[in-house]
């Protein structure tokens, strides 16, 4: 596609705390990219408006089963904005890193992290996906209890599976997807 305005403007704003969400956006923005799309990739924080794009990607880490407060504060500051654009939403979270019975958390948390994005802008789908964790990350008694659950530090991301859930994104927005 050449023609700059038939090509669908494309959102990504993320929360990070120690950057594999950052790295998350970027690799959605790269496969959005390729399939033509014009692709902003912004923090949280420095979005003061969503209506010059045609649809928004929001991800967020995850702390303590909830999004960090500056992806909830975007939710709250643009929610009429974003209802109005086709939206999706990714989490970066630790289901990678748990093992044996606990891995049945990472299926009931994948609603509940996300919760207010859910509710709010009732987007077309919601992953979420494995991140980074280190244990300098962590306050000393998280490392206590993230041991007893078997936790294994390292790079949990899946590389595949972003890129599988950008493709059905690109597919979603060349089917003109963008609810115009
Ligand atoms: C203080 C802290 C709390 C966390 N709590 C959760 C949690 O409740 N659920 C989860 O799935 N991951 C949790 N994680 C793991 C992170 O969400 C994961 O490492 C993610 O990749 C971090 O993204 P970032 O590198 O963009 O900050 C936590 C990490 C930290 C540092």
């Amino acid at each position: 596609m050449s023609d700059d305005s038939a090509r669908p403007r494309v959102l990504i704003a993320h929360a990070t705390a120690h950057g594999s969400t950052l790295s998350i956006a970027e690799r959605v923005a790269d496969v959005l990219r390729r399939r033509g799309a014009q692709v902003a990739v912004r923090p949280c924080d420095d979005v003061a408006d969503v209506h010059p794009y045609d649809a928004v990607v929001l991800g967020s880490a995850v702390h303590d089963m909830a999004w960090l407060p500056e992806a909830l504060d975007l939710v709250r500051r643009e929610r009429d904005a974003l209802r109005e654009h086709p939206v999706w939403i990714f989490s970066a979270g630790m289901p990678g890193a748990l093992r044996g019975p606990w891995k049945l958390l990472a299926g009931r948390e994948e609603p509940k992290v996300a919760g207010p994005a859910l509710r709010e802008l009732r987007p077309r789908d919601h992953r979420l996906f494995s991140g980074v964790i280190r244990p300098e990350h962590l306050p000393p008694g998280g490392r206590v209890s993230l041991r007893a659950m078997g936790l294994r530090y390292g790079d949990h991301r899946d590389w595949e599976a972003v890129d599988d859930w950008a493709r059905r994104i690109a597919d979603d927005l060349t089917r003109g997807g963008t609810g115009d």
